[in-house]
């Protein structure tokens, strides 16, 4: 029985009841008559790879932006898991678009800048583990961000996402229409990763909004752009509003991921550390070693979840 069978056979059986649902369901139909799908970006295709065999023990997608970041968590989760020290192979290794690593059941996945580039590797994933057959499947976005108000190297997991107008919707440009997206957060997810937080980690953890914006610059209110039409004044103005609004951090992906998380139907959360307090400037300057350290502290927080969910 290939793939889509298969699947097609598990969704009657979850139609009539036979069994509870935990697959990643199928979203779109047309994919029924594509015997072989290409997902280009990540070069692997439904028909030349035996998708079941490399990756149905997936139980965990964590997706960050750099690709040398994912390689990194891969290896660290492979240690996490008791799984050796060997290095990381890169699925995705016949593209340079995005890199794909996998330790024991975690996935760990570049998507580069931003919701464009965030959602084409996100739909190449999500139909991966549709042929996969994957089943409890939970993403997590372990990012970086500029924090508000808080102290540089804290971990915020986001409990609402917004625009850059505070709405909690992912507004995309479909056939020529606007057409909006519920980014809606999973409260029990984001506050059981919070009750992972210990007293005596090194890094805080706390709840809160975060701000996804198009843009790193005047989207995120800088004035050190090569373009700039606002002033200090009316930045730190802004700055002030939102944080009175319960804006803790910003950054580029949140909305994209969440809302897409949640027309999937899978279990999703963004942590992203704090590299600066945006009261106090715009330039990144802290050194790179402790900037490096930093964006380790989301993925600790992931891989205590991961590891207290398969019981270790
Ligand atoms: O996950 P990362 O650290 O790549 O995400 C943030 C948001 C933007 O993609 C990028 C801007 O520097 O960093
Ligand atoms: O200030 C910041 C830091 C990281 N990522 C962002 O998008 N903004």
């Amino acid at each position: 029985m290939d793939i889509l069978e298969d699947n097609r056979a598990y969704e009657t059986a979850v139609e009539k009841k036979c069994i509870s649902s935990c697959r990643v369901p199928l979203h779109n139909q047309n994919l029924l008559s594509i015997p072989n799908d290409h997902l280009y970006h990540i070069a692997l295709s439904s028909g030349d790879n035996d998708l079941r065999q490399m990756f149905g023990d997936v139980k965990f997608v964590c997706f960050g932006g750099t690709p040398s970041r994912m390689e990194k968590f891969a290896r660290f989760m492979s240690r996490e898991l008791g799984l050796g020290t060997a290095p990381a192979h890169n699925f995705a290794g016949n593209t340079d678009r995005y890199a794909l690593y996998k330790a024991g059941p975690v996935l760990s996945v570049s998507h580069g800048i931003g919701i464009p580039s965030l959602s084409i590797v996100f739909q190449e994933i999500v139909k991966l583990v549709y042929y996969a057959g994957c089943e409890d499947v939970t993403f997590f976005r372990i990012g970086t961000s500029g924090g508000i108000g808080l102290e540089p190297g804290t971990v915020v997991i986001s409990e609402s996402v917004v625009n850059g107008q505070l709405e909690p919707i992912y507004k995309q440009i479909i056939l020529g229409k606007q057409v909006e997206r519920p980014a809606v957060v999973d409260q029990d997810l984001a506050q059981n990763l919070h009750n992972l937080a210990l007293e005596d980690d090194r890094y805080k953890t706390v709840k809160g909004t975060t701000l996804c914006a198009d843009d790193f610059y005047e989207g995120q209110g800088r004035i050190d752009g090569a373009f700039c039409e606002h002033d200090e004044e009316e930045k730190m103005l802004w700055l002030r509003e939102m944080h009175e609004a319960g804006v803790t951090n910003l950054e580029m992906e949140s909305l994209g991921f969440i809302a897409m998380c949640h027309r999937a139907n899978i279990k999703g959360a963004v942590l992203c550390v704090t590299l600066l307090d945006r009261f106090e400037g715009d330039g990144i300057t802290t050194n790179l070693q402790l900037l490096h350290e930093w964006q380790t502290y989301p993925q600790m927080l992931a891989a205590r979840f991961i590891k207290s969910t398969l019981g270790l």
